[in-house]
């Protein structure tokens, strides 16, 4: 499902990210674990098409991401992947019905009404449907990004540090509700972190060192 080899991604020509190599198989969970800098949010950049011109090899679902055009990849992205981000991006304008709309918008998928009732309902989000989420406490915004993130039955979910603004409570019911959307649909999940409380919830861990390669 995700390949990863010989993986070194620059942002800069003298500096140098370079990746172990793991392969996760299809309904996987992992946690990411590695000090900060150590390129954990790159990696999952990487692995969703979010970051190209890499050197080595990633492998999602069959496909060499190096191989798709940009339109091609964010095509690939709308329909597979489901992003869950540290600070969750929700469109302070709109409403929660709103922001969970724009998913199948952007990917090109049909509206369907009756799935954005059931995500809701499976959330704790109902009564939230019309508010805007200026309004919503932050675990509720990072539950209504987690509803954003599975509402077109992504094969894969990427969180990046999804709990760490989060008190223990919400933290235990964000991970449970990842873990629940991922089982539903049989999606793999990568969860990077270095919240300790995330250790023991999910099977397995890639950990990544900071073992920039000189350039
Ligand atoms: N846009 C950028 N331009 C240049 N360097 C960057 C950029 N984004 C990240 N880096 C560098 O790449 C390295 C890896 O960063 P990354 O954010 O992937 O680490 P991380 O493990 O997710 O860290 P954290 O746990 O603090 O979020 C760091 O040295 C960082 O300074």
């Amino acid at each position: 499902m995700i390949q990863v080899s010989k993986l070194v991604y620059r942002y800069t020509p003298a500096t140098a990210i370079a990746f172990p190599d793991f392969t996760v198989q299809k309904g996987e969970h992992f946690l990411l674990l590695g000090d900060s800098g150590s390129g954990k949010t790159t990696l999952l950049h990487l692995a969703g098409g979010l970051l190209r011109q890499y050197e080595g090899s990633v492998v999602v679902d069959g496909t060499e991401l190096s191989t798709l055009s940009e339109t091609a990849l964010d095509h690939f992205r709308g329909k597979k992947i489901g992003f869950v981000f540290q600070r969750n991006h929700l469109i302070s304008a709109l409403s929660v019905e709103q922001n969970l709309m724009l998913s199948p918008y952007l990917a090109e998928l049909p509206l369907d009404h009756a799935h954005i009732t059931e995500v809701l309902d499976a959330l704790g989000l109902e009564n939230k449907r019309n508010s805007r989420v200026t309004t919503l406490s932050q675990g509720q915004a990072q539950r209504v990004a987690i509803a954003r993130a599975v509402l077109n039955k992504p094969s894969i979910i990427f969180a990046d540090e999804p709990t760490s603004a989060l008190d223990d409570k919400n933290c235990d019911r964000v991970v449970s509700l990842l873990l629940d959307a991922a089982r539903l649909h049989g999606s793999t999940l990568i969860v990077a972190t270095h919240d300790q409380r995330l250790k023991s919830k999910l099977q397995h861990q890639i950990r990544l060192t900071a073992a920039h390669e000189p350039a």
